[in-house]
């Protein structure tokens, strides 16, 4: 799946002209201040379908992530990848006007105009997937600290956990989910966490995917800085109550 949702992406994105130079005196929200706050924090994504789920919800961005900010999310996820998940560059934008949280490009970066046109949008970072970028994450990494961005650089085993960190990373999100099987397995976080923090990385840790009650967050209190929610928050209907259901559990000051 992962495979067939990056080629599509490239070339859609190769197709087009590369013309985006952002203005980097336009000041951002801090993605990494954000996640350190003490306690849990919670990124609130934006998510209308995705591969595994299909359909999840016809969402308003901008509404949605008003509702996310009332609900005392810190941070906020914004798919623009337009086929498998519904999303659009709009929607970032739209969503950077309404909400003053930092906001992540949840996209398939395969290609470096992706990095500037992220920061033209109002994003404070960028999600990069090493099982995407292999060797070249520590390029593309690069690239977004000179356009002023941070980088969630995201793992799901051991050996994109050595790229991420030999890349120096200081974000590092592990997915519960295989984005190539689509099959979830929630003790990847924290098996993967606790070894990179048992390899004096040092950084900031995000847990990805699968996560929907408040017992699963609360978990991770203690062992990451923050967790990345989209489907159960989407699904809610109610998406400022869901967040604060998931808040009550994670607010709780770092063990
Ligand atoms: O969500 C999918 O089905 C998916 C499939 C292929 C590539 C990426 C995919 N999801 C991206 C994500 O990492 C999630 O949107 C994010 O972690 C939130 O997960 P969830 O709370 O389980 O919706």
């Amino acid at each position: 799946m992962l495979g067939e949702i990056c080629r599509r992406r490239l070339a859609e994105v190769s197709a087009r002209p590369y013309h985006f130079s952002p203005d980097l005196s336009r000041p951002i929200p801090s993605f990494s201040q954000a996640l350190a706050l003490p306690g849990l924090s919670l990124i609130a994504e934006v998510k209308r379908k995705s591969p595994s789920q299909g359909d999840i919800a016809a969402l308003d961005a901008p509404a949605v992530a008003r509702a996310y900010e009332q609900g005392g999310a810190r941070a906020i996820s914004v798919l623009t990848e337009p086929h498998y998940f519904a999303g659009s560059e709009e929607d970032l934008r739209a969503v950077r006007q309404a909400v003053g949280l930092p906001l992540l490009r949840k996209d398939f970066i395969v290609h470096p105009s992706q990095i500037p046109e992220a920061r033209a949008l109002g994003a404070s970072a960028v999600l990069l997937i090493v099982a995407a970028l292999g060797e070249l994450t520590g390029a593309y990494l690069e690239l977004s600290r000179k356009n002023g961005l941070e980088a969630l650089v995201e793992i799901h085993d051991e050996r994109e956990l050595d790229i991420a960190l030999e890349a120096g990373a200081s974000i590092v999100g592990i997915n519960n989910r295989d984005l190539v099987s689509l099959k979830v397995n929630m003790d990847t976080a924290p098996r993967l966490g606790e070894l990179a923090r048992s390899r004096s990385f040092e950084g900031l840790l995000v847990a990805e995917s699968g996560y929907s009650t408040p017992e699963e967050v609360r978990s991770l209190v203690g062992r990451f800085d923050a967790v990345l929610v989209g489907t159960r928050l989407a699904r809610s209907g109610n998406w400022q109550k869901a967040i604060e259901a998931l808040m009550a559990a994670a607010d709780y000051r770092r063990i």
